[in-house]
């Protein structure tokens, strides 16, 4: 058994003045990529000038406005990168790159060295403030963590002055889900004091869930307990980074936004530390799905998964919120029976507005137009075969036909096991309805109005490779072909049920003619498929198509 007595509750704070339960989000947050930061440093193999280059142009081209390039103090790769990124001048006016360092001299000083020519520059200093780290990491007691982040605030401020582009000043209380509000709001406070922020240089408080230790509401509870504590709320940007411990880094990020976070730190995919940083792409798709902008550029995500994959050597799950390969597609019965419903009520509706059951979104609206929807395997229903046969191939099957065809395809899926691809449903559907040619083939027909509505045909066909000749009188040239064909070959069936539909437009465009036959003397009843450019053709090959699946 597991020894749950190991671990103890974490504390949580006692707010029940709480107002976030009843916000909703309304509007994006300022968005910082950490991707090349955070991201990259809890990568295997970090990544290179070049890679780190390409991740930059990537992150540029989904809109972020805010970047954390990196450490430039703490290795070579780092402050080469950014320096490549300013002496090539390929930091756009409108782009804010953020560079991070402890509160230690040496590591500022460098970082300043770091940061020469750049017009906007976010500072971004840090330090450990949780009662665990401060026992057994640091042996300080409040007092002396705090400072440290008064004592990095100074160092900042003092080389501030004599630079020559714009600095802002991020400071994190790292650690901040396992320190007291009480301790977190006097750190905060302190730090304000020293970097005296105004509106027009807001200080950036950026409150991190380093390692997720709670539920989503907890930190929620924190962070809304911080907007109303902090002095000079107007002259701050809340700021949140959370990390995804336990698995609910996007549930806490949503709910501090609601909480008054103001900006939100994550990664593409939620890369970062451990179980990582929370991803931005998912909270983004939220908000996309529910009809709000989410101010990023993130309309193919196919691209975006392929670049992080190659630069950081990492890949997205196949049910990952909205890149995964498979979280467009259903397997089960009735998840296809509800999505071939409802794509066909969005067609009829055309109102704009996106609602199609098991499909939060549209997978065209994120590049994801060439993958099927609805795949098939033992578990799938006639919903989902008869949504592929339309959706791929054009053929729409009469509902009463759709059990027929989709006991020869479970029974297809039992035999192979696994899954059929698309192009084996159409070779069945080929093989069962429209290429059978035994015993009956026709060869042609010749259709004459006798009236408004009775015909007379002259019928060629073989039986049994035989050559047929025979001509006969009906009510339109299915009738008459039934009765040329029940008196010739001395059959009794019946035609139940006929609909076509065209296929394809212009000079292309085919007719599919379907038939339900049944033979009154068995009474067995069947479906019969025919294309041809023409109708009556068609149609004629639909009543073939039936009387061969009868007599075998
Ligand atoms: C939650 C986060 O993601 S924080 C960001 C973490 N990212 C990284 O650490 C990646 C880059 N870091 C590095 O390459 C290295 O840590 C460096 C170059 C920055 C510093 O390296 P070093 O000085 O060799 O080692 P290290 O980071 O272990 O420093 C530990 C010392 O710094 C102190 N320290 C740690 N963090 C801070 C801080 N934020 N502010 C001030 N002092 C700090 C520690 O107390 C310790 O002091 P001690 O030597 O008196 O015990
Ligand atoms: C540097 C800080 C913000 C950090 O990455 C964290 O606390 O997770
Ligand atoms: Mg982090």
């Amino acid at each position: 058994m597991l020894n749950y007595r190991k671990y103890k509750k974490v504390p949580v704070l006692n707010y029940p003045e709480r107002e976030w339960p009843d916000k909703e989000i309304e509007q994006a947050p300022v968005w910082c990529s950490v991707d090349l930061r955070d991201g990259n440093q809890s990568l295997i193999e970090p990544m290179n000038v070049e890679e780190k280059m390409e991740m930059f142009q990537l992150l540029l081209k989904l809109g972020f406005k805010e970047i954390e390039i990196g450490f430039p103090a703490a290795s070579q790769i780092e402050y080469d990168f950014l320096r490549e990124l300013v002496d090539g001048d390929m930091i756009p006016d409108d782009v804010t790159v953020q560079v991070l360092t402890q509160c230690r001299e040496h590591l500022i000083d460098k970082t300043f060295e770091a940061i020469q020519g750049i017009k906007n520059v976010i500072v971004h200093i840090y330090n450990s403030t949780s009662t665990l780290q401060r026992d057994v990491v640091f042996h300080m007691n409040r007092e002396e963590i705090k400072q440290i982040a008064v004592d990095g605030t100074k160092m900042v401020k003092d080389r501030a002055k004599d630079f020559p582009g714009r600095i802002q000043l991020e400071y994190s209380p790292e650690s901040f889900t396992g320190t007291e509000m009480d301790f977190a709001i006097d750190i905060c406070n302190a730090v304000q004091d020293v970097w005296e922020p105004s509106g027009d240089n807001k200080l950036i408080f950026n409150l991190p869930a380093t390692v997720e230790m709670n539920t989503p509401n907890v930190y929620a509870d924190q962070i809304e307990w911080m907007h109303k504590h902090f002095k000079n709320r107007e002259n701050i940007i809340l700021s949140v980074h959370p990390h995804n411990d336990r698995g609910t880094g996007v549930a806490a990020t949503e709910l501090a936004l609601l909480a008054g976070a103001d900006r939100v730190e994550g990664t593409l995919f939620g890369n970062g530390e451990r179980t990582g940083n929370v991803d931005i792409l998912n909270i983004a798709y939220n908000m996309f799905s529910q009809g709000i902008n989410p101010k990023l550029e993130i309309e193919n995500i196919n691209e975006i998964i392929e670049i992080y994959e190659r630069c950081c050597k990492m890949s997205v799950d196949m049910r990952h919120p909205y890149a995964g390969k498979l979280v467009f597609t259903a397997f089960s019965g009735s998840h296809q029976d509800a999505i071939n419903k409802g794509v066909r009520a969005l067609r009829e509706r055309s109102d704009g507005i996106w609602e199609v059951p098991y499909l939060p979104i549209d997978p065209a609206d994120v590049g994801r137009k060439y993958e099927p929807v609805v795949r098939i395997n033992s578990q799938s229903g006639k919903g989902g075969i008869a949504f592929v046969m339309d959706t791929m191939y054009g053929y729409q099957m009469p509902k009463a036909m759709h059990k027929e065809f989709a006991d020869v395809i479970q029974r297809l899926s039992e035999v192979q096991g696994g899954e059929v691809d698309p192009q084996q449903i159409m070779d069945k559907f080929d093989e069962e309805y429209l290429s059978k040619k035994e015993p009956y083939e026709f060869i042609k027909v010749k259709v004459e109005d006798l009236n408004e509505k009775d015909s007379h045909i002259v019928l060629d066909y073989r039986y049994n490779g035989k050559d047929m000749h025979i001509e006969a009188d009906g009510n339109g040239p299915i009738d008459a072909v039934k009765r040329a064909i029940n008196s010739h070959m001395d059959l009794d069936v019946c035609i139940r049920n006929y609909s076509e539909h065209a296929m394809g437009s212009g000079s292309h465009a085919r007719a599919a003619a379907y038939i339900q036959m049944r033979d009154n003397r068995t009474e067995k009843e069947t479906f019969g498929v025919g294309v041809s450019s023409n109708i009556t053709r068609a149609s004629i090959r639909s009543f073939f198509s039936a009387l061969n699946r009868l007599m075998r």
